[in-house]
């Protein structure tokens, strides 16, 4: 089989272990850009969130030997200086909602940045490129749905993500801002 190593126009495929995120990058995506994916479980270093989502870029992109894109997500509360950043899956599946709100019991600020990185690389070899996306939010006791991650304690002016219609969250989010980025990258590319 044989891979090109140039993507097709309007085509990207998305690297992810997370159904969630496939299908708002889908929604935020399509049509202009058709998302085909891979279920992978790709290792993630520790580092900061460009060297994160790079290293994860060039690791997706040798494992499929073609064009990628990934995406990682970080959740930084601001008393804490960034942390837990992209620990923060670890930190959910530890403690859960209440456990992540007790972290920020000594401290009068709740805020925190929802920060979506992606990277697109043209396959191996090829330089990964980074759209990053921040929502400035906050944490609080969770409400709303709870099928997505840290969406339901996540506050954005007066409603949790959870709370949101999926259209709502998509325009105010971190993935939607990251997205609006790369989109605006791929029409020049294409029109270049
Ligand atoms: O919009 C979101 N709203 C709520 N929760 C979210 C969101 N986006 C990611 N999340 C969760 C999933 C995981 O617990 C952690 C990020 O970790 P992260 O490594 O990026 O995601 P993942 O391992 O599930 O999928 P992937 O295979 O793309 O790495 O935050
Ligand atoms: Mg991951």
């Amino acid at each position: 089989m044989t891979t090109p190593t140039t993507p097709a126009r309007h085509q990207v495929n998305f690297i992810t272990g997370n159904t969630n995120k496939l299908s708002e990058v889908q929604a935020i995506l399509e049509p202009a850009i058709s998302v085909s994916s891979q279920a992978l479980d790709l290792l993630e270093i520790q580092g900061t969130l460009e060297e994160v989502t790079l290293d994860k870029c060039r690791r997706a992109a040798d494992l499929v030997g073609g064009p990628v894109l990934v995406e990682d997500t970080c959740l930084c509360f601001d008393a804490l200086n960034g942390l837990p950043g992209p620990y923060i899956k670890w930190f959910l599946q530890s403690l859960g909602h209440q456990g992540l709100n007790n972290l920020l019991a000594a401290y009068e600020d709740k805020g925190a940045k929802a920060v979506c990185t992606f990277g697109y690389s043209a396959g191996p070899g090829h330089e990964p490129i980074l759209f990053q996306g921040i929502t400035q939010g906050k944490i609080v006791p969770a409400r709303g749905p709870t099928n997505f991650g840290w969406d339901p304690i996540f506050e954005y002016e007066g409603k949790t993500y959870a709370e949101m219609e999926k259209s709502e969250k998509n325009k105010v989010s971190h993935r939607g801002k990251a997205l609006a980025k790369l989109q605006a990258w791929f029409s020049n590319e294409m029109t270049a």
